[in-house]
């Protein structure tokens, strides 16, 4: 049977959409840092970098050197490690930074200023003629340094759209690389996402790029309809550690864009590395990988119910949006439970490479489900009710009964 087509991926009529060309924005070592646990020493920031750099992020963004002495020699040493990523580090809109930012060896400097009536007010008290003023001085600095230039408003979302769209128009006139925008607190949703970024699109020239917090669940989604919109470059963190709940999760973006195209996601990030990056991130910053994490959570690939083992075992993908083996994952069929099927227990007589019939394979699942309404099993369990009833109807009288089946 021909594959039928993806109803997942990107529409061709949809021309704004970067969904198939997007580029990353590692922010482990910036927003990452953020996180409630985390503590990077140099020697963590040096192997998360390397780690980063190996699964193929186009940028790696680090803690503003002016945040401590440290910050700012750690970023001085990974600038130093000719990583194929750019380094980015990330700063407040304000002369001081800047010149920190400059001196450390990045390739690119991010720079943040919040916009909303609520960071204007209580965060740092200017108006937006101000902060228009800053920006300049700021941008203009940081280019006559022949490097990279983001300016970003924090609390987009919160933000007035006429003061939004002005400063944006005032930047990108000058000539920064980048735009972005940022929901801070997490509460936009892809709707709102789709129509700031699209009227974004539309006075500016520059790349658009976006950073999504979680704290209502939407921060992966809100980074797919941003491309689908128009941006190109989407902020991450392994694992989606950051302030609060954190950001969209690189994993998780990982795991939507292979949906809507996964050749290009296979021919730039090395997927199979996700899982040891992650475990490097969840171990430096003293947490599980979450159960339910996309991709890597313990039971991403696991198949329960026996209607879905028995697809399953016929074809993956009737129940597999993702495969496994393109992380280097395996799939796994949970047999030992009560709402197991027959197919899934024949396939489990198969690997003991024991013999029974399929009329036996129901009559045993029966047994199977039986103590499974008793109590939770384990595999050992399944195996002890296989052999126990394999080795009841073995003997000469199976060997002809198999016989007798063939002949019919
Ligand atoms: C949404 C985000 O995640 S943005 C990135 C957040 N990252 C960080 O905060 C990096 C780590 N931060 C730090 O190490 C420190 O906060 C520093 C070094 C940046 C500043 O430290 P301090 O001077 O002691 O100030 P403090 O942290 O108490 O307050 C923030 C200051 O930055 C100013 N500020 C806040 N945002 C901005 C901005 N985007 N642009 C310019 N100034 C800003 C505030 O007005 C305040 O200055 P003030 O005390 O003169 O009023
Ligand atoms: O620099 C940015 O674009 C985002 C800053 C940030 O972390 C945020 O607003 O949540
Ligand atoms: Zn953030």
């Amino acid at each position: 049977m021909p594959t039928p087509p993806n109803p997942y991926a990107p529409n061709p009529r949809d021309l704004l959409s970067n969904v198939t060309r997007f580029q990353i924005i590692e922010s482990t070592l910036r927003e990452g840092e953020q996180f409630a646990n985390a503590f990077f020493d140099t020697e963590k920031k040096i192997e998360i970098a390397k780690a980063l750099d190996d699964f193929g992020v186009d940028y790696i963004e680090l803690t503003s050197p002016a945040a401590s002495e440290q910050s700012r020699s750690d970023c001085e040493a990974i600038c130093k490690l000719g990583l194929k990523a750019k380094i980015l580090t990330h700063i407040r809109c304000h002369m001081d930074d800047a010149r920190i930012a400059v001196e450390t060896g990045v390739d690119g400097v991010d720079v943040v200023i919040g916009t909303s009536s609520f960071l204007r007010q209580y965060s740092h008290g200017k108006d937006m003629n101000y902060i228009a003023q800053s920006a300049v001085e700021v941008i203009e600095y940081v280019k006559s340094h022949g490097i990279e230039i983001r300016f970003s408003s924090e609390d987009s979302f919160r933000s007035d759209l006429v003061d939004l769209l002005n400063i944006y128009k005032t930047v990108d006139k000058i000539g920064v690389n980048r735009v972005g925008i940022a929901d801070t607190v997490g509460g936009a949703n892809p709707r709102q996402v789709y129509e700031l970024v699209r009227t974004l699109k539309s006075v500016v020239s520059c790349d658009i790029e976006c950073h999504f917090h979680n704290d209502t669940g939407c921060a992966i989604a809100n980074a797919y309809t941003a491309l689908e919109a128009g941006a190109t470059l989407i902020d991450v963190s392994v694992l989606g550690i950051g302030e609060r709940n954190g950001i969209t999760s690189l994993g998780g973006l990982m795991a939507r864009m292979m949906t809507a195209d996964r050749d290009y996601v296979l021919s730039k990030y090395k997927l199979h590395k996700l899982r040891d990056l992650e475990n490097l991130v969840a171990e430096a910053v003293q947490v599980n990988i979450p159960f339910n994490n996309p991709i890597t959570g313990f039971c991403a690939f696991t198949h329960k119910a026996g209607i879905h083992a028995k697809a399953i075992l016929a074809n993956p993908s009737t129940y597999e949006i993702l495969r496994p083996s393109d992380f280097g994952l395996t799939r796994y069929i949970h047999f030992a439970n009560r709402l197991t099927g027959w197919n899934a227990i024949k396939s489990r007589v198969d690997q003991l490479n024991l013999q029974l019939s399929d009329s036996q394979c129901k009559e045993v699942t029966a047994k199977i489900k039986k103590l499974g309404d008793v109590r939770s099993l384990n595999i050992d369990d399944v195996d002890s009710i296989i052999r126990e009833y394999h080795a009841a109807v073995a003997g000469p009288s199976t060997a002809s009964l198999f016989v007798d089946e063939i002949d019919n």
